[in-house]
């Protein structure tokens, strides 16, 4: 999918927090947001991602040559953000199947083949609420990643994931981002290495 964002700002009350963003967001590109605690990343990937609506400026959508309503964005976008909530009365195989009739998975996965690739074999049927912060993490990923959807927004992927979380973020980012338009924001070099594009959200914070 690609976004054209053009003269883009978001303000809150009377404080700016990002203005004049003009930027086109390619197919196959991986854009880091990146920005100190507070600058504006997760306001911009909500904006960006038709949660939140511009203050100013315009946001285009285009896939396969055709514009795509702001309002069908949900279904081509998989968003895995940690204040994005999971349905913990579930069980992850009921939850498994709620979701993904909603959002299908990548072609050649399976609900059977994405419980071996996030390692929650023996979680299968252990309630979402009783996991660890670090295998919900990997449920909330594994779902955006594994989503065949065309924009796939990241925000602080690697929250609460140990080192070995981290490489299985890395593996798996890399095996689902062929042809997808990332974005991804991030304070953690080891989340954002891989993506071939940057953009500073403090370099839009002069609008008045
Ligand atoms: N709904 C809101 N109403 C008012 N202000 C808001 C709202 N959401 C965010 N803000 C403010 O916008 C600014 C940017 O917040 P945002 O969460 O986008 O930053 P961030 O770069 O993602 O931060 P962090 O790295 O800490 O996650 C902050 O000052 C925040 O208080």
């Amino acid at each position: 999918m690609q976004i054209d964002a053009t003269g883009l700002g978001k303000r809150f009350q009377r404080d700016w927090i990002y203005r004049g963003l003009t930027r086109t967001f390619r197919p196959g590109s991986a854009t880091a947001v990146l920005g100190p605690n507070g600058a504006g990343k997760s306001t911009l990937l909500n904006t960006l991602s038709g949660q939140l609506l511009p203050t100013e400026g315009q946001l285009t959508y285009v896939l396969g040559g055709r514009v795509i309503a702001v309002e069908d964005l949900p279904q081509h976008l998989a968003f895995a953000a940690p204040y994005l909530e999971l349905l913990e009365e579930l069980t992850l195989w009921e939850m498994l199947h709620f979701h993904t009739q909603f959002k299908a998975l990548r072609p050649g996965i399976t609900r059977e083949k994405l419980v071996g690739i996030m390692y929650l074999e023996k979680a299968r049927h252990q309630l979402v609420r009783e996991f660890s912060s670090g295998m919900k993490q990997r449920l909330k990923l594994a779902l955006a990643l594994y989503a065949a959807a065309p924009l796939l927004l990241l925000d602080e992927p690697t929250t609460n994931l140990d080192e070995t979380g981290v490489a299985w973020y890395q593996e798996h980012v890399q095996a689902t981002r062929a042809g997808r338009t990332l974005l991804l924001s991030s304070n953690v070099p080891a989340e954002y290495a891989f993506c071939d594009e940057q953009l500073l959200v403090t370099s839009y914070q002069n609008g008045s």
